[in-house]
Parts: C-alpha cells; sequence; structure tokens
C-alpha cells in the first residue's frame, strides 16, 4: 500500500491537517502512530482505512478488506452485543466473530445491549467487529484507551498474529501497548506532517521519569496497575 503526498483539510481554506504523506506499507508491517491530541492521528486513519478522500495525493493498493475500529464505539445503536455482532458477520459474508468475542472477554455480555456497556466493553465491541472479517488492513484507533490488563496484554498478540498471516496493523496509541512487538514501525505526526522514527516518538516535554524497586514476584502486578492508570511502564533492570 503506498501513500503519495496525501494531503487532507476538512473544509476550504482550512488548513492541511494533513501535509503531503508519503508512506509505503508493506504485508506484515505493524504501525504504531502517535502526535499530540488533535495533531490529525483519526484523520489519517480513516483516510487510510478509505473512509475519508485525500484532499489531494494518492492511497494505492490499499487491502481489498479493511476492519477499522474507531477510538469511541458508537452505543446508540438498538442491539444486544450478539444482535449486533451477528448483524455484522452477515454484512461481513458469514465471518466468525465468536472466537475474537471470547477472546476479548467479551463472552458474559453477549446478550447486553450496546448501550449499557462500559467504555472498555464497548470498546471491544468495535474490535470484535474490525477483527472478524480477516482484514488485510486493520486500523485501530486508541485500541488501549479503557481497556483492562487481560485484554492490553492479548491486544498485542493478536496484531502480531494477523501481522504474520500478512496483514497490515496501524494502531493510534497514546499508551504505547504495541511496544513489545519486534520490528514495530513508529509514524508521528507534527503540524500535519508525518515522520517516520526508529524508536517510540518521544513525548517527554513535562514528563518524568521514576525509577521502583520491588521484590521479582510483585513485578506483573505492579506493571498492570500502574498501566491501568494509563502511564508508561517498563522492567528496565533485574538485579541479582
Ligand atoms: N469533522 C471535522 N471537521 C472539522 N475539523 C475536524 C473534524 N474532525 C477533526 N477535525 C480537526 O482536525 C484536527 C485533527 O483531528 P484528529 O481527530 O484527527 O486528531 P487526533 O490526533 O486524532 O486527536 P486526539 O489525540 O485528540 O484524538 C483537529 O484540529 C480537529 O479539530
Amino acid at each position: 500500500m503506498q501513500l503519495t503526498r496525501v494531503s487532507f483539510r476538512y473544509r476550504k481554506r482550512d488548513r492541511l491537517v494533513i501535509s503531503h504523506a508519503d508512506a509505503r506499507l508493506s504485508a506484515g508491517n505493524v504501525i504504531e502512530l502517535t502526535g499530540a491530541n488533535g495533531a490529525g492521528k483519526s484523520t489519517l486513519l480513516r483516510l487510510l482505512a478509505g473512509l475519508a478522500r485525500p484532499t489531494s495525493g494518492v492511497i494505492a493498493d490499499r487491502p481489498a478488506v479493511v476492519g477499522f475500529a474507531p477510538d469511541r464505539f458508537p452505543t446508540a445503536q438498538p442491539f444486544t452485543v450478539t444482535t449486533y455482532l451477528r448483524h455484522m458477520s452477515r454484512v461481513r459474508g458469514g465471518a466468525r466473530w465468536e472466537p475474537w468475542a471470547e477472546r476479548l472477554g467479551l463472552g458474559p455480555l453477549l446478550d447486553t445491549a450496546l448501550r449499557d456497556l462500559s467504555k472498555g466493553s464497548a470498546h471491544k465491541v468495535g474490535l470484535v467487529q474490525a477483527l472478524m472479517a480477516e482484514p488485510g488492513l486493520l486500523i485501530l484507533d486508541e485500541p488501549f484507551a479503557g481497556l483492562d490488563a487481560g485484554t492490553r496484554e492479548t491486544l498485542p498478540l493478536i496484531a502480531a498474529e494477523l501481522a504474520q498471516r500478512g496483514a497490515i496493523v496501524i494502531a493510534s496509541d497514546h499508551q504505547s501497548g504495541l511496544r513489545d512487538l519486534p520490528a514495530l514501525r513508529h509514524w508521528a505526526l507534527r503540524d500535519g506532517h508525518l515522520e517516520e522514527s526508529a524508536s517510540p516518538a518521544p513525548e517527554t516535554a513535562g514528563q518524568v521519569t521514576v525509577a521502583v524497586t520491588l521484590p521479582a514476584g510483585d513485578l506483573p502486578r505492579f506493571l498492570a496497575g500502574v498501566r491501568d492508570e494509563g502511564y508508561l511502564a517498563r522492567e528496565i533492570e533485574e538485579s541479582h
């Protein structure tokens, strides 16, 4: 898939939200997209998904099946989880959604009305909907926001599995949830410009890094708790 000088503005005479973006994506790529609030991440993801058309420039060779999970799943629909996913499955030619719902922990919520779901559970329904058709291009807008610790660990595995089967996976992500994936590509949007960096784009202004020493056995629970709070945490050293 290829982006050639892709630009986008919402209205004539508005500034360009995306300015002359060039990029090449190959089968199996996993890409983390970062940028400040309002930098244009959701806009770029919608362009990549084909949900919006570039104002100028070209997006070529998009995979035929696209899965898109929005940052906010629209719950104001008169369906239960099951009736919604069954409906989406029919739209997707009979795609199997049940294993994905099980894997993301939606099993106990299948009979719940969409409008009664918590934010994180609603987000999972959006993920199942995006995953069910075996997309060649999977686009996830802030997929880790509001997810419980278990699903936060499952989602990178799912992304890696899809990539291994040849899909392109792109996620906007303030929480670096995909950071442990090998060969992760990093895109950053700044002032409308898309830049690729070798390492995660640091968003360190006004932030501090602290070191915490604790018993090794407490580590998983500690990391899960800190990540639940929305902080970036990783193990840096094991003492002997
Ligand atoms: N439908 C719209 N009409 C007009 N302007 C819009 C629309 N959607 C977004 N914008 C503007 O486009 C810019 C980029 O918005 P976008 O939602 O793509 O940013 P983002 O990087 O995803 O932000 P966040 O991290 O806060 O989700 C912002 O200035 C926003 O106000």
